[in-house]
């Protein structure tokens, strides 16, 4: 497959220049990418001798006995292995902020089913914090020892990550910049992931955020981590073999590698059950001159998904707008979808057209990338969030719904302008404390937003 050079990127309306970088197009395919033509090997992936006196590595992202459909890894022809490196220690500056125990009695949670909503958040200390050190949770569920649940952090950083790297062994991490294009370094090569681009980084694969562009202050976004399985495309059913996020559209990084004389210390940190790890050692871990296999990180535009929905009548359930899922063991029962509610057309008649009042058997986390969400008009901003826990009822708030009830019911276009995201999950989110008291962010009048639902029913009361 020949690696596209993107050369402009139009990000919150504005189109900027983009790091010069080549991608390679396709979702869950078998990709092969060298930094130096002849290198891969000809027969098999682990000859006597790899070219150039390369050192053949194994990346695996599911059991070697996974079915095939869902079996991943990739090969690695690097310069080093990735053990030639010092011992583990505790990562020097411990963060407080990242959880990956989530039980409801943990000094780290607190839990409540109370429908919340947080202002714009953001980290204290950003300007000096790098990626690794801004993570802070904001809610999760299950336990990342026995790889099921997930977790919902923050980012806000200022700091590039020089001579520093990060894997988690706990889970995969999609990231959602709201502010500022990332520049993700990896293993595999570099991606260039600016607001309304989301990025995969899987489990156990090695990568530095840069703070690229640096039009807003700092960098801030949404990442989720799923301790179970990887992300998958949704099934597609009577859609047919179209629509949605095309696999066409992903974009997966070309390989490149660094190999400086003299590269000083470089650390790695891990995030392991939770808790944070590093070595050091003394070259760089971007040292894969080629690589080959299905295990390897992208991005995605979300300005490319197409958005189905009804043409006749009735609101459809948002499954319809899932660009990615992560699936449980339950048959059509996500650990966590990842939703978007993107620019649309909405022409159902006879329809009340926003959100029903509903409870959610699977809990609802959602943010905003920009512009503004059509079933909330104010309080919901870029960078805010709110959770709508397992069976707690929400929908359009009173002046939503008063006003949708008397719409001409035109074809109108809802969302121009503006990204609004959900992360669904199975489970009840425990929230922690950080999310509901550190942060001062909640919204303590949220609630009222249903209280000038009144009664206007017409039947006599009894
Ligand atoms: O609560 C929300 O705003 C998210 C949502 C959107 C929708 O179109 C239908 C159900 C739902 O939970
Ligand atoms: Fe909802």
């Amino acid at each position: 497959m020949s690696p596209t050079a993107v050369p402009t990127d139009k990000s919150n309306g504005a189109t900027k220049a983009q790091p010069k970088l080549q991608y390679l197009h396709g979702f869950g395919n078998h990709f092969e990418s060298e930094a130096v033509p002849g290198t891969l090997p000809a027969l098999g992936n682990n000859p006597q001798r790899a070219a150039h006196g390369l050192y053949t590595e194994c990346l695996s992202g599911t059991a070697f006995t996974a079915p095939r459909h869902r079996n991943q890894r990739s090969w690695l022809y690097r310069l080093r292995p990735s053990a030639n490196h010092k011992p583990y220690a505790p990562y020097a500056t411990p963060n407080p902020r990242l959880v990956s125990s989530f039980h409801a009695f943990s000094p780290d949670i607190d839990a409540t089913p109370q429908q919340l909503r947080w202002n714009p958040l953001e980290v204290a200390g950003a300007d000096g914090h790098d990626f690794v050190d801004s993570l802070t949770t904001l809610g999760g569920a299950g336990d990342p020892q026995l790889k099921n649940g997930l977790a919902i952090h923050f980012y806000n950083f200022a700091r590039d990550m020089v001579n520093k790297a990060f894997y988690s062994s706990d889970g995969d991490m999609l990231i959602v910049p709201v502010h500022g294009d990332l520049l993700l370094t990896t293993e595999f090569g570099k991606l260039h992931v600016p607001p309304l681009h989301i990025a995969v980084v899987q489990r156990g694969l090695k990568f530095s955020v840069s703070y690229v562009n640096r039009d807003a202050p700092s960098a801030r976004g949404y990442i989720l981590e799923t301790f179970k399985g990887h992300f998958e495309l949704p099934e597609l059913g009577p859609i047919g073999s179209n629509g949605l996020a095309n696999a066409k559209d992903f974009e997966s990084p070309v390989a490149w590698y660094e190999d400086k004389a003299d590269q000083g210390t470089y650390t790695v940190v891990n995030k392991f059950v939770g808790k944070l790890y590093q070595y050091e050692q003394d070259h760089s871990p971007y040292d894969v001159v080629a690589w080959s296999g299905n295990y390897v990180p992208y991005r995605y535009d979300l300005e490319k998904f197409n958005v189905i929905g009804t043409v006749t009548y009735d609101h459809p359930d948002p499954s319809i707008y899932t660009v990615l899922t992560c699936p449980s063991d339950t048959p059509g029962t996500a650990v966590a979808d990842f939703v978007i509610f993107a620019p649309r057309w909405l022409v159902a008649e006879k329809t009340f057209r926003p959100p029903w009042y509903h409870r959610n058997v699977m809990s609802e986390f959602m943010g905003l990338i920009c512009g503004s969400y059509d079933a909330k008009a104010e309080g919901f901003l870029p960078a805010g969030a709110s959770l709508h826990n397992m069976c707690t009822a929400h929908g359009p708030d009173a002046e939503t719904f008063n006003k949708a009830s008397a719409a001409d019911l035109a074809p109108h276009k809802v969302g121009e302008g503006s990204m609004a995201f959900m992360f669904e999950s199975a489970y009840q989110i425990l929230t922690t404390k950080w999310a509901i008291q550190d942060s001062g962010k909640v919204q303590k009048d949220y609630w009222k937003a249903w209280q000038g639902c009144d009664r206007v029913s017409d039947l006599p009361q009894q």
